[in-house]
């Protein structure tokens, strides 16, 4: 038996500098697949479609913003449908798992896998992996059809459940093989993505027909390369109760502090969007922007200020923030079952030494602290995160049913594109505090950096000036991405 030709990620150079990072396809190992005509050809909502069918050569950019004389830089194959299948309705076995934790729209995105596969495709069977990764040896599955997931877009969590650690590849691919599955939707974080990348190696590596698709699924948005990830809005948008409940307590109060922790273990971005969709929130605190409590600039000194000018204040702070503060050895932090680091409550200590530091200095201080970070990602999609999720699944389907695997399937620059795995598992997305976003939520809330003079300095200077293109000629510091575009 030959070998797959390459492992190599598969990369297509075009004039003007135009690099093409495309995702493997089925072909890549099993060239004498055969093809099929899409059954979406006769479906009357679709025949009616100019061009329905995505042009084999579309791309779409990875930067939209670009220098007059630069390279066209790096793209991504855009997402749809194709005119061939590489398989036929009947012979689709589809399942769909959900690992990590909750994100607003995992049902709408697990409902509208099942739509597209039943309704576009006429694939009759689906069924859902019960509890994430582990659910593929270890427990029973779970059936899906259109009547199951009817309305479970309308219910938070996932209707098929999940969980963390448990990732054994070969078990894993044991069951897809043993249950004759051959496409694998994978719904979940960063760490699931490169369980979805591990996966697709393997099945490569026993060259079995089974498309393995990653769909991006992230509560603190720490995925690189797309725009954001599904549910980030809905969470944004949950977290105004809270803040607006802390800046009611803070208001009422002599001296009143409403603090609210977020979710967000390395990346702060629920905590900057939803202090800055807020406007009542006097200082945000993130895990990218260190920060420290005492003396001349530290975050006392502002408290007091900002208590003597305005009688009250609203903070926002991210549970990965300042947790140098707090545990000076990160060394032996215990894991969870995935590897993460298991944080420390920041939001209880820090509020206690706020607490402490006005006792000690005999100041009246009202502190109210609310912690809402489960609450904001066990609700449902919002409308918006509900049609996001709806174009996801669909993009995912399209993919596998034209023979594409080995890819996520994600929003960039407002197109739906397919990313090969390793763009999504080699770096991390977060706030770049010397990125027009932060210095647009400092400027909202007129907080202090907390950054001496020293340390913008010296990330200037690392900073090329016009960081705009990935071309290999500008070493950029991992993830500048905003998220609004
Ligand atoms: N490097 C890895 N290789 C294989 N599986 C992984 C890896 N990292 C995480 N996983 C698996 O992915 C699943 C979800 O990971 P986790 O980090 O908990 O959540 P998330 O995917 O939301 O970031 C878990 O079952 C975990 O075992
Ligand atoms: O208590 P759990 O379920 O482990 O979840 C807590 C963590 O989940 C997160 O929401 C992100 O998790 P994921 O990596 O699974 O997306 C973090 O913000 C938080 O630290
Ligand atoms: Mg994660």
């Amino acid at each position: 038996m030959s070998s797959p030709r390459s492992n190599k990620p598969k990369i297509v150079n075009g004039p003007g500098g135009y690099i093409l990072q495309d995702v493997p396809h089925l072909i890549d190992y099993l060239p004498d697949l055969p093809t099929y005509p899409n059954p979406l050809q006769d479906n009357p909502a679709y025949s009616v479609v100019k061009q329905y069918f995505v042009h084999a050569d579309d791309s779409v950019p990875e930067k939209v913003v670009v220098h007059k004389d630069g390279p066209r830089g790096v793209h991504f194959r855009r997402a749809g449908p194709r005119q061939k299948v590489y398989f036929e309705s009947d012979e689709v076995h589809a399942c769909i798992v959900t690992c990590g934790g909750l994100c607003p729209g995992l049902n709408t995105v697990i409902r509208e896998i099942v739509s597209s596969l039943s309704y576009m495709y006429g694939v009759k069977r689906i069924l859902g992996i019960d509890g994430g990764y582990r659910g593929f040896y270890a427990k029973n599955t779970i059936p899906l059809n259109s009547k199951v997931v009817n309305d479970i877009h309308k219910r938070g969590g996932t209707i098929i459940g999940t969980s963390r650690g448990g990732h054994d590849t070969n078990k894993i691919v044991d069951s897809i093989q043993d249950r004759g599955i051959n496409q694998v939707y994978i719904i979940g974080g960063d760490g699931t993505q490169r369980g979805a990348s591990v996966i697709f190696e393997e099945i490569r590596r026993r060259r079995l027909k089974v498309a393995v698709v990653g769909i991006p699924k992230t509560i603190d948005n720490d995925i690189p390369v797309i725009d954001k990830s599904f549910g980030f809005d809905t969470a944004v948008e949950e977290a105004q109760r809270a803040i607006n409940a802390a800046h009611v307590e803070a208001e009422s109060n002599e001296n009143g502090i409403g603090f609210v922790k977020l979710m967000g273990r390395y990346s702060g971005y629920i905590a900057m969007y939803a202090t800055l969709a807020s406007r009542d929130v006097d200082c945000c605190l993130i895990p990218e922007s260190p920060f420290y409590l005492e003396g001349e600039g530290g975050l006392f000194e502002f408290i007091e200020r900002r208590l003597k000018d305005h009688g009250h204040m609203v903070i926002v702070l991210a549970e990965g923030a300042g947790q140098d503060l707090m545990c000076k050895s990160m060394e032996s932090t215990p894991m969870d079952a995935s590897g993460n680091k298991l944080l420390k409550d920041v939001g209880l200590w820090l509020s206690q030494s706020i607490k402490d530091h006005f006792k000690k200095n005999k100041m009246v201080m009202n502190l109210k602290y609310i912690d809402p970070t489960y609450m904001i990602r066990a609700v449902p999609s919002n409308a918006s995160d509900n049609v996001y999720c709806t174009l996801l699944a669909q993009s995912a389907v399209h993919g596998a049913m034209a023979g594409y695997t080995g890819y996520t399937s994600g929003l960039v620059n407002g197109r739906q594109t397919y990313i090969p795995f390793y763009r999504i598992t080699e770096t991390q997305n977060n706030v770049v505090i010397t990125d027009r976003m932060w210095a647009r939520l400092l400027s909202s809330t007129n907080q202090p950096s907390f950054l001496g003079p020293k340390d913008t300095s010296e990330e200037k200077k690392e900073l090329p000036e016009t960081p705009l293109l990935d071309d290999g000629a500008v070493d950029i510091p991992p993830v500048t991405k905003e998220v609004t575009k």
